[in-house]
């Protein structure tokens, strides 16, 4: 069995923020088991677990598996990598959906950059578009959004608040919004007793994003259109499934979303959005943002980039 681990860091093209993190650059780990790859990549703000902790545990669970004794991670990203490297992954997939674009930065820099921005889709509109919310003044993300749904009329919008609002700031925000151009409304309120609320009272379609990731109970409630699984922040892969089929079951759409992984793990969220959501655009608009790569065109690692943390063969 050959098992090795590496660490990798990635400049953004610009510092991004991720809940008050201000980040420069993406680090991460990729593990790779017989030859086949997973990354590790907890991303500060929205993961539990730390890189440390992730790496710590990741070189822990290779120590078991050299010893012949099969690995049980605990902390999501880790699962997540180990999973991806030990899957059995089926054949012929069908080619994912392009992503939906993912529009970042102030309501008034996006404003002033509005024609170039719709002039790059005249001949073909997407037919969704993402924009944070919650982050700057209502008004001008209210005048942005208003503007992007009339010079984009047939383009609906996600918006994603991360859970930056009061009860009463969502229904303000919402009972202004383009209601018939908003596709869905990602976690309006830190509590999903507020989100639901504010979903009953102003019809509000909304979608559920870290409230899957923090593992809350949830159930379903009419204004409720869509699930965001981000495999990376929820951690086992069955975890994800077991979230896929309860969507089915109460015929939610299924979103899957990056946390900002490198343009490998982008490459395993893409794999799984086209087996779990073949018919939805996913959320891997975020690529992008990365100055750098960890593979080549072709798909290979270029481990020569990487900071080597581990490498071990044993007859288990
Ligand atoms: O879901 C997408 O379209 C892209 C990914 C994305 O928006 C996010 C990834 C990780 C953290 C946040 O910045 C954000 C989100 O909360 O959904
Ligand atoms: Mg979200």
């Amino acid at each position: 069995m050959q098992l090795a681990l590496y660490r990798y860091s990635l400049p953004f093209r610009q510092p991004l923020m991720f809940k008050g993190n201000r980040l420069s650059n993406r680090q991460g780990l990729l593990v790779c088991i017989n030859g086949q790859w997973g990354e590790i990549a907890p991303l500060p703000g929205f993961s539990t677990e730390t890189l440390a902790e992730a790496q710590a545990e990741s070189l822990a669970c290779l120590a078991t598996m050299q010893r012949g004794e099969k690995a049980r991670p605990k902390l999501p990203s880790v699962q997540f990598g180990f999973d991806c490297a030990q899957r059995q992954w089926p054949a012929n997939l069908p080619a994912p959906l392009p992503p939906y674009p993912l529009l970042q930065g102030a309501p008034r820099e996006l404003m002033l950059g509005l024609d170039n921005i719709v002039t790059g889709w005249v001949a073909l509109p997407p037919s969704r578009l993402k924009l944070k919310v919650a982050r700057y003044a209502m008004e001008e993300e209210l005048a942005l959004i208003n503007q992007l749904a009339i010079r984009l009329p047939t383009t609906k919008l996600i918006l994603d608040a991360n859970g930056g609002w009061t009860r009463e700031e969502a229904q303000r925000f919402c009972a202004r919004l383009p209601l018939k151009q908003i596709d869905y409304l990602e976690e309006p309120c830190a509590a999903l007793a507020d989100t639901i609320a504010v979903a009953a009272a102003t019809g509000i379609p909304i979608a559920l994003d870290e409230t899957l990731s923090r593992q809350e109970e949830w159930h379903y409630h009419p204004q409720l259109k869509a699930l965001v699984i981000k495999p990376t922040l929820i951690g086992s892969l069955s975890a994800c499934e077991a979230l896929v089929k309860r969507a089915r079951a109460d015929n939610l759409r299924v979103v899957v979303s990056s946390s900002f992984e490198s343009d490998l793990g982008l490459g395993l969220v893409a794999r799984l959005a086209s087996e779990w959501a073949s018919d939805e655009p996913p959320g891997l608009d975020t690529g992008h943002w990365l100055a750098e790569r960890v593979t080549t065109a072709a798909g290979e690692v270029m481990t020569e980039n990487l900071h080597c943390l581990s490498k071990m063969e044993s007859s288990a």
